[in-house]
Order: C-alpha cells, then sequence, then structure tokens
C-alpha cells in the first residue's frame, strides 16, 4: 500500500529496543535510510545505528525539523522532557507517533502546538522478525490519512488493527507485554526438561519448536485453542496429570490476575 507520505523523512526519537525493531522493520521494508533521522540521548547508541544500518543521526531539534513523521519510542518516564523539546522544533502539519505504554493522546496533545496529529501506538519486539502485533488509535487531530501513515508504518514489521484508545491499557497487558510471558513460560519449560535429565540445548530445541509449532497451528488451522488442547489430552494420559497441576497451581488465574496488573500499571504510566 502506498501513501503521500511513502518515503518521506521520519524522525526517530529514542533508539532502544523498541525503537530499533521498528527502525529494522521500515529498512527491511524498503524505506531509504538516508530519509530516518534517529536521536538518542545515548551517543554510543546513535553511533551504532548509524554504523549498523546507515541511517542519519542527530540532535531531537535536527531530526524533528526535517521530519515530516516523528515516531517517539522512549520510556514513558522521559516524555515530558522530550516532548518539551520536540514541540519547539515540530513543523505544523508533522505526524507524532508515540510507542509509549500508557502515555494517552490527550497527554501528547496537551504538550505539543495546537493542532498537532498524534497517534497512539502499542508495537510489541516481535516486530525485529516481522511478526510484531501493534494497535493504533487516533488522537484528535488526527485524521484517516494520518491512521493510514501510522498503519504504514507499523506494517513495515508486522501486522496491526485499529482500536479505540480506551483498550490500549488492556491491549499493552496482551499484546505489549505479551511476549515477555511467552519467553518466561519457555524459560520455565526448558528448566523443567532440565530437571528431567536432558541436556539444556535438548530441552530447548524441544521447547522451541513445539511453541512455534503450536502458534503456526493456531494461526493456520484457525481452530479454539481449547479443541487444539483437547486434541493433545488423552484420557487418563500424560496431558491431563500436567493440566491438572496447573490448575492446583491456579496458572489460569495467575495469568488474569497478572494481565490485570500490567493494564492497571499502564494506566498509571501517564500519571508520572
Ligand atoms: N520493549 C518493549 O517490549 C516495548 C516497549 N514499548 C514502549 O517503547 C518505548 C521504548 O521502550 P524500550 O525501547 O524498551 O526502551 P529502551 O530503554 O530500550 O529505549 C529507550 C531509548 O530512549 C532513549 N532516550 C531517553 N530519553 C531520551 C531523550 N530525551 N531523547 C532521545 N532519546 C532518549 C534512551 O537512551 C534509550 O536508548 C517505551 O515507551 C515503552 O513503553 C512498547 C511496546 C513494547
Ligand atoms: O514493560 C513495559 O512497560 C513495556 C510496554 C509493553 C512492553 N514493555
Amino acid at each position: 500500500m502506498t501513501t503521500a507520505r511513502d518515503h518521506s523523512p521520519i524522525a526517530l526519537l529514542g533508539a532502544g529496543v523498541m525503537g530499533e525493531a521498528l527502525l529494522s522493520g521500515l529498512l527491511r521494508a524498503g524505506h531509504p535510510a538516508r530519509l530516518v533521522t534517529v536521536s538518542d540521548r545515548n551517543p554510543e547508541r546513535t553511533a551504532q545505528l548509524k554504523k549498523g544500518y546507515g541511517v542519519r543521526v542527530g540532535s531531537t531539534a535536527d531530526a524533528v525539523a526535517g521530519a515530516d513523521t516523528v515516531v517517539i519510542a522512549v520510556k514513558p518516564q522521559d516524555m515530558t522532557t522530550l516532548l518539551r523539546d520536540v514541540s519547539d522544533h515540530l513543523r505544523p502539519g508533522t505526524l507524532v507517533v508515540s510507542l509509549a505504554a500508557g502515555i494517552t493522546t490527550t497527554f501528547l496533545q496537551d504538550r505539543l502546538p495546537d493542532g498537532t496529529p498524534v497517534a497512539r501506538v502499542m508495537p510489541n519486539t516481535p516486530a525485529l522478525v516481522d511478526e510484531g502485533m501493534a494497535a493504533v488509535s487516533a488522537g484528535t487531530h488526527c485524521d484517516e490519512a494520518h491512521v493510514q501513515i501510522a498503519t504504514d508504518l507499523m506494517r513495515a514489521c508486522g501486522r496491526v488493527v485499529a482500536v479505540p484508545e480506551h483498550y490500549q491499557d488492556a491491549v499493552t497487558a496482551i499484546s505489549g507485554s505479551g511476549p515477555a510471558y511467552i519467553f518466561y513460560v519457555v524459560e520455565a519449560m526448558i528448566e523443567a526438561g532440565v530437571l528431567l535429565g536432558l541436556p539444556r540445548a535438548t530441552a530447548t530445541e524441544l521447547v522451541v519448536q513445539t511453541l512455534y509449532g503450536a502458534a503456526t497451528m493456531l494461526k493456520e488451522t484457525g481452530t479454539h485453542p481449547t479443541v487444539l488442547r483437547e486434541q493433545v489430552s488423552s484420557p487418563g494420559g500424560t496431558t491431563m496429570s500436567a493440566l491438572r497441576e496447573l490448575d492446583d497451581h491456579k496458572v489460569r488465574a495467575a495469568f488474569l490476575t497478572a494481565m490485570e496488573a500490567a493494564a492497571r500499571r499502564s494506566a498509571e504510566l501517564a500519571q508520572g
């Protein structure tokens, strides 16, 4: 899909884990490196990205002044300071896309020049391998073309959905933080394999391929996870013995409580 701002200048402010994931996806999708200016308060980081990707680097002021789209990927706690700098150099009509957890479009609009179009996006780290999941919400001054630009940006490295902004805390708890829960389960399964006497490398290969296979089944068959789980669970068999332990240890309830906590934390982050 092409848009009016295809291959127009982008400023990326904050080039940590998430910023690099998006940057690498954009470049793989064909966005010219010379049209991306990266700014990070850590000079080692900008030097790494300049060397690794051939992008331009500069101050926040330089990056913002030359951009049609400004992508902000700093921690929520660094947002207020950064927005002061951005505000001073933003050209009228420039779209500001924030990837920060918890930071609302109202928070952004209140700290940017009147009428600035802003979009709030919740991405996730699988963007690094073009399998990201991102949810986009529009601010007050964001029209359909702006939403499309934000969507196209994120589509460079995975799937994108548009959601009403009041869903964003829940989205953050599910797909934003979600990869960490999966990696946590993977770690636990590998440890279990080692406990059962498998070499760590073998346990890791078994777990990773099992995860990949199960995820592929979910995605490619569209079959409900309950049905897929039942297909593995023979009457009186091994799987039911394990699942009973997970139920006894309230693992399902723990997931619900954990994701409620993540959503609550997301809502708190805009309060500073
Ligand atoms: N890591 C993840 O899985 C996800 C992160 N996010 C959001 O993405 C944002 C970035 O998170 P990470 O990349 O994980 O953090 P990070 O700590 O890896 O990267 C943040 C970068 O921002 C830079 N920075 C801080 N203040 C700055 C300033 N004033 N000007 C320029 N650069 C500045 C830091 O030096 C750092 O390199 C956060 O708001 C987070 O909520 C959203 C979804 C997933
Ligand atoms: O933990 C965090 O706050 C960020 C937002 C979603 C994933 N990582």
